[in-house]
């Protein structure tokens, strides 16, 4: 993997020979704004509003509203490379491997399930197919494996990595309640994991104050609503689709990930360099995110969407990898806390403009948007 924090030039550097070999759509990757967030950590005032307006630009102001890239993030090159290698030795596991674990307690004979249809809380691994994120499509061509909060292995509290009833390892998160779920014989693979969760966390918690000045609201806005914030990361593998398969579904049916908006406040996205993420931009058509070495994908969603009352706008994307080659990519989605009740900014509702959205809870509205996602498969 090469990352470099070298901003990125549309013209100067050769092409990657992976590059040519997408099959590119309407536009060029100009027109989705890289924004360098270092000005984020600073202690002048006048400096992080420079960087609201930049991000609020992106949000509002532009043909591919409320998708850009950052730069200067922060996350070591070496976290998120051994947090992608963690992934890939997962995704090559014997798929009964990756669907259930021995339970961990020694009395017991039963197997713990990982498979993410039988946990209470959508925690755990999606088969090929499994999840068809597009209502109108017929299952999606990736494979994943999902966590939510819990600490970082190196705080007190999980000693052996092992999540035990009276643990702390998962909080009281309402209807979204419940502890992640690790597989078993993959050591090594925990540790990177959460340590890439809890950077990208942060990250996270630096663009809260940054999207509320964008918005023109205090820059805490968010600080009570996000004191426990609801963030699922996803590894994700998708294979190579192959040109039959184009043929076979020209409809594009069954893609890498279908189209759809994503159900939090916004996402963080690491993505690798295979290329196939795709926005819509205002005017219907899709553009590709070619991946940017050393950037990080931010996209507005649905949560931002209900409180702003569609100032800012739930982006729709997708994933068609095209490029002969496996693709691995590493979402995490950044809410509120799942108890916060997701109802309109007063500012944002307007006679002309009333509230478009029912109201309920962060938690609610996650769990009935993944309750729909994974509800086309049955467990196996
Ligand atoms: O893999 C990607 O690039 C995008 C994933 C995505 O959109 C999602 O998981 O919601
Ligand atoms: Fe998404």
């Amino acid at each position: 993997m090469h990352m470099s924090a070298e901003p990125p030039s549309a013209s100067s550097a050769p092409r990657p020979e992976l590059f040519l070999a997408l099959k590119r759509t309407e536009s060029t990757f100009e027109e989705i704004p890289v924004i360098d967030i270092r000005d984020a950590r600073s202690e002048d005032p006048v400096k992080r509003r420079k960087l609201a307006d930049l991000i609020r630009d992106a949000c509002i102001n532009v043909n591919i509203v409320g998708f850009f890239y950052i730069q200067s993030h922060g996350i070591p090159d070496k976290v998120i490379e051994n947090t992608v290698n963690a992934g890939k030795r997962f995704f090559a596991l014997p798929e009964e491997t990756k669907m259930q674990r021995k339970c961990l307690r020694s009395e017991c004979t039963v197997y713990e399930q990982l498979d993410i249809h039988k946990t209470t809380n959508f925690k755990g691994y999606t088969a090929l197919l499994g999840e068809n994120t597009d209502a109108k499509g017929l299952g999606d061509l990736h494979e994943g494996f999902d966590i939510g909060w819990e600490p970082s292995t190196k705080e007190e509290g999980d000693k052996n990595g092992v999540a035990s009833p009276s643990s702390s390892l998962a909080r009281e998160d309402g209807v979204m309640t419940g502890e992640n779920v690790w597989p078993e014989g993959l050591p090594g693979f925990k540790e990177p994991v959460l340590e890439y969760y809890h950077r990208a966390l942060e990250v996270g918690k630096l663009l809260f104050p940054l999207f509320a000045l964008a918005l023109d609201f205090p820059e805490n806005f968010f600080d009570d609503k996000t004191t426990k914030p609801a963030a699922i990361m996803r590894l994700l593998h998708y294979p190579p689709q192959s040109p039959t398969s184009f043929e076979a579904d020209p409809d594009g049916r069954q893609i890498g990930i279908g189209a759809h908006t994503d159900y939090e406040c916004f996402t963080i996205l690491w993505q690798d360099r295979a290329g196939g993420l795709q926005v819509q931009n205002t005017a219907g058509k899709w553009v590709d995110a070619v991946p940017i070495p050393g950037t990080l994908v931010v996209n507005l969603g649905d949560q931002f969407a209900r409180w702003t009352n569609d100032i800012f706008k739930s982006t729709l994307h997708r994933v068609i990898n095209r490029s002969g080659e496996e693709r691995y990519s590493i979402p995490l989605f950044f809410g509120t806390n799942y108890d916060v009740l997701l109802e309109p900014i007063s500012t944002c509702v307007t006679p002309g403009a009333p509230y478009k959205y029912e109201v309920m809870t962060a938690g609610e509205y996650v769990k009935s948007r993944l309750e729909a996602t994974y509800s086309h498969s049955v467990a196996v």
